[in-house]
């Protein structure tokens, strides 16, 4: 595979001088970091196995082609996984947890070879915590068009060159029949639960619906059936940020010298994607109108911080699939529409949502939770959406609760 980060920035930049906030500021430059190879692509050595570790990843190739829900197919899959606890004889204790947008495999542990940050769930996933990995064998697999070891768009394709543009549309079931080859290959034929917030709260409820046989339970948390307009609206034009992008050239960029990727675009969309991650309460708490010693307004810094950190660390690429995929995301599709779907669902489903979430609003999960025949438990929260990763306590509340049927079983 190649280097799956090839849009970071460029090497080290001078600081601008500082200006006064006028609204109309350039471009902000990403913060200068050298880009690295990507720690998370499988050794490209012909030695290499599928199962072979890298750093705590491991990793499966699918045997054949995965057929995608839109047409065509990709030849071959291979999906980078973390696993936490021991699988039991009858592999009757597997959790599946699944990452949102720019998660990774690594649920839980500290940073180190292949992972520059801790476990984006670190709080519930150990031994005696909520997801309890001396009782439970807790796996975490890169989401099929990442770019954390998974198969997407800076992966090579047959002909060795990365897809690229040439990488098809893919879709939120296409993610979920990518995964259920990871479930054959470790020999889960039911996962004791399903769970997942956001992006992965929709993988959640897709297992629940094409796979109901496999998922004794499931978790889901900060989603809902289906893209809503405002969803869609925002999502498209972060999209087009980055396809507006010179740099984007179609999504043929990969293979450009280390930082000649489209990280300007890609910065934008997530300085856009920032802001709906989080609460307007939170930002009005934490910058108001407050304008820094550099001259920017502090709420701007923010979302620049955050938008030059992603294209350091992500592939636009996957970012725009990614995206597509949750805007095509419709749990009612060939399925005679949501409520149908979801009042035909056998799977417990544990609906959670954040109160303060502006992106997936709890009506969504309210509508999901009304056609399930489930409650809906609200996380209080003052960050918006991204509190499924950050209020950790009371998510794991929920998850906990979910759970308890499972001792019995
Ligand atoms: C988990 C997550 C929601 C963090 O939320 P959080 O802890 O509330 O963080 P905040 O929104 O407060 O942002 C903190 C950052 O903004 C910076 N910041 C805060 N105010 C700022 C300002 N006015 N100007 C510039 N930067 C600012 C902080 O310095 C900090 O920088 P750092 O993250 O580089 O240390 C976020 O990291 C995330 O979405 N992660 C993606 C999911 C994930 O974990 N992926 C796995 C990564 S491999
Ligand atoms: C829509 C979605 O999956 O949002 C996740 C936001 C989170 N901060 C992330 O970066 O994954």
């Amino acid at each position: 595979m190649t280097d799956q980060r090839r849009d970071a920035a460029p090497a080290s930049q001078p600081a601008p001088p500082p200006r006064p906030p006028s609204g109309l500021r350039p471009v902000p430059v990403p913060v200068p970091a050298p880009p690295s190879p990507s720690p998370s692509a499988p050794p490209a050595s012909a030695a290499w196995r599928p199962g072979d570790p890298v750093g705590d990843r491991r990793f499966v190739r699918s045997a054949g082609p995965l057929t995608l829900e839109r047409g065509g197919s990709l030849p071959e899959v291979t999906i980078a996984y973390e696993t936490w606890g021991t699988l039991a004889p009858d592999a009757g204790n597997a959790v599946l947890v699944l990452h949102a947008l720019t998660g990774d495999s690594h649920a839980a542990g500290g940073a180190g070879p292949g992972h520059p940050t801790p476990g984006w769930w670190g709080g519930l996933v150990g031994p005696g915590a909520v997801l309890d990995t001396d009782r439970f064998f807790v796996v975490c697999p890169n989401v099929l068009g990442g770019c954390q070891g998974t198969t997407g768009p800076a992966s090579a394709a047959s002909d060795g060159r990365p897809w690229g543009g040439r990488w098809p549309e893919i879709t939120v079931g296409d993610q979920v029949r990518a995964e259920a080859l990871l479930a054959d290959e470790l020999g889960v034929g039911r996962w004791a639960a399903v769970i997942g917030g956001s992006m992965g709260g929709m993988r959640a409820l897709e297992w629940a619906l094409a796979f109901p046989a496999r998922v004794r339970r499931a978790v889901v948390i900060a989603c809902g059936a289906a893209a809503t307009a405002e969803q869609i609206a925002l999502y498209a034009t972060q999209l087009a940020m980055i396809r507006a992008d010179p740099n984007w050239r179609g999504g043929d960029y990969h293979d450009r010298p280390p930082g000649a990727g489209p990280h300007v675009g890609l910065g934008l969309a997530r300085q856009m994607g920032q802001v709906s991650y989080r609460s307007e309460r939170e930002l009005a708490h934490r910058f108001g109108n407050a304008v820094q010693a550099d001259g920017r307004y502090a709420a701007a810094s923010y979302v620049e911080h955050h938008g030059a950190k992603l294209a350091h660390r992500f592939d636009a690429g996957s970012y725009l699939t990614l995206t597509a995929a949750m805007m095509s995301q419709d749990a009612g599709r060939g399925r005679g529409g949501v409520p149908a779907a979801l009042r035909a669902c056998p799977v417990p489903v544990t609906v959670a949502g954040i109160d303060s979430d502006r992106l997936y609003p709890p009506r969504l999960q309210a509508e999901l939770a009304r056609h399930l025949g489930t409650e809906l438990r609200l996380v209080p929260s003052a960050s918006g959406h991204d509190g499924f990763l950050l209020e950790t306590a009371a998510v794991g509340r929920v998850v906990r609760d979910a759970l308890a049927p499972a001792a019995t079983c």
